[in-house]
């Protein structure tokens, strides 16, 4: 008896610590009368979602229900407390003129255990500011018309590939597709393999690239590690699993090894990778800090390469696909621009002109508008911020949230927001509204490295794809687009299922 009751006290003190806990974190808002939503006990305003509701949603939730009443509000990532924002100018203060404040992102990174955590994304303070000037001569465009050859060569597989599914009459899941295409160019570049999964070969990559992203269960997993970060680095938890990582610390490695054996010099990303190595700079460009990278650095840099790129420009291709396919005089129209240009060059797209298609540009970039890969930039403050013009002060260590999504959706900014209508990039539009409003890379110091890259691998894929085929959509395909809540990428529901017809 006197053991049951004992028990029934432990339960009860169990109980109380725990709805404690909850009450002082979800106070922490209303004390610094801060608007926003009423947070559920346990997961804040996270509730549904992974399963009924995708995150880019209740972004856009928070963000439309609140802009009016502050340009700071608050937001509850499970039991986190982010501030989000709401007001453009903040937005230049954050990433541009307070960036010394804002300069990290205050992910989980953890070397010791885990080295492929200490890539670019998620280091902090000095070892963020060396490595971004080591890797930004990587990018240049020079360096890209370099890794143009690669390009053209995997966007003719990318092509055939369609070809084959449309002469067999198959409708094609054009993610699928599209995705094989970026892991191929980037496994090439990055990695130094030809990984050639349009063909169906070394599909391992693709196999790894589904469990880095993981099912239901590493959801809850990815979003405990993302709220937070220094407890889950003090239990020790990894952020990949032990598969994914051995898998890319071998291949990278040996392909290192076996470049600098046969003294094999290339300019692609693992090429400058090994200078960066080896001698602290990259051939042609003039260093003052000849540090050099260790083995690790250089692994944990091309895996992010491969995981910030291949999904990001695949998605971006299969949402603009799906847009022409419902919208064919869009189609017609960046036809005839492709056309048009490419008539005089026996049909091939060179570097030069692929930047001379305006039209297409403006497809790409209201593609981004609508569905943007990266909906929501993160930043950490370094000491408490006050706000200016306002009686906040954003405190030390917390993180701040610029939900892109819900600017790109403002309708102060977009008349008729949820059109596609590429037209709203032309020079006169653009000139029309605040610069701040669109930011699908993200902006100020800390913002896309890989924009060029990306953006040259999205508009090959898609100017050859539409100079040959004719897309219309599957039957199946619900118009407007939804995103599936269940997939933390952005994917439409049921799949991009279009039809391919060769021209
Ligand atoms: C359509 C394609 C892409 C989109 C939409 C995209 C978007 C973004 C966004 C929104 C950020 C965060 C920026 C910020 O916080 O201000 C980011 C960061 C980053 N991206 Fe991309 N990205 C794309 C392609 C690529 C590619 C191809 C690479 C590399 C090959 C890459 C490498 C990176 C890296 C390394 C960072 C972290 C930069 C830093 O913290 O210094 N991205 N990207």
């Amino acid at each position: 008896m006197a053991f049951l009751s004992t028990s029934v006290y432990v339960i009860l003190f169990i109980l109380t610590g725990i709805y404690l806990f909850f009450k002082r974190q979800f106070s922490f808002f209303e004390k610094q009368n801060i608007p926003h939503l009423k947070p559920s006990i346990p997961f804040g305003n996270m509730k549904d979602v992974t399963r009924s509701v995708h995150m880019l949603d209740r972004m856009q939730e928070v963000f439309d229900s609140l802009k009016k009443k502050s340009k700071v509000v608050g937001f509850y990532n499970l039991t986190d407390p982010v501030y989000m924002i709401t007001d453009i100018e903040m937005i230049k203060l954050i990433t541009i003129k307070d960036f010394n404040n804002f300069m990290n992102r205050g992910v989980f990174s953890n070397e010791e255990d885990e080295p492929l955590t200490g890539h670019l994304f998620a280091l902090e303070d000095e070892r963020w500011h060396f490595l971004r000037n080591k890797l930004s001569p990587v990018f240049t465009s020079g360096k890209l018309k370099n890794m143009y050859l690669t390009i053209d060569d995997l966007t003719k597989n990318l092509v055939d590939r369609f070809d084959r599914m449309g002469k067999n009459g198959e409708t094609v899941e054009a993610k699928n597709v599209a995705h094989r295409f970026t892991v191929d160019i980037i496994s090439s570049v990055a990695f130094g393999v030809d990984s050639n999964t349009l063909n169906d070969q070394h599909t391992e990559l693709l196999d790894i690239f589904k469990e880095f992203i993981g099912g239901d269960a590493s959801l809850v997993y990815f979003f405990f590690i993302l709220a937070f970060p220094k407890l889950a680095k003090k239990l020790h938890l990894r952020q990949f699993s032990k598969k994914v990582s051995d898998f890319f610390m071998n291949v990278v490695a040996t392909n290192i090894k076996s470049r600098e054996d046969r003294n094999d010099v290339r300019n692609d990303f693992l090429g400058m990778l090994i200078q960066l190595k080896n001698k602290g700079c990259i051939d042609g460009e003039i260093s003052t800090e000849n540090k050099k990278l260790t083995l690790n650095e250089v692994l944990a840099q091309a895996f992010l390469f491969f995981f910030a790129g291949s999904d990001t420009s695949s998605t971006t291709i299969s949402f603009a696909l799906t847009e022409l396919a419902f919208n064919q005089e869009i189609q017609d129209k960046l036809r005839a621009e492709i056309s048009e240009l490419t008539k005089d060059s026996n049909e091939e797209i060179s570097y030069e002109t692929l930047h001379e298609m305006h039209y297409l540009n403006q497809v790409v970039n209201e593609t981004l508008r609508m569905y943007t890969p990266g909906f929501a930039i993160i930043r950490q403050t370094n000491e408490d911020y006050k706000v200016p013009d306002s009686n906040i002060t954003i405190t030390k260590g917390t993180q701040v949230l610029i939900p892109t999504i819900g600017f790109h959706f403002d309708e102060k900014y977009w008349k008729n927001p949820t059109k596609f209508d590429p037209d709203r990039f032309t020079q006169e539009e653009i000139a029309k509204r605040p610069p701040q409003c669109y930011f699908p890379f993200g902006e100020g110091p800390r913002n896309c490295i890989g924009m060029r890259f990306g953006l040259v691998n999205v508009k090959y894929g898609l100017a050859m794809i539409i100079k040959n085929f004719k897309v219309t959509p599957d039957a199946s395909i619900k118009y407007p687009l939804k995103v599936d809540p269940k997939n933390p990428q952005l994917e439409v529901k049921g799949g991009f299922l279009l039809n391919f017809e060769k021209i």
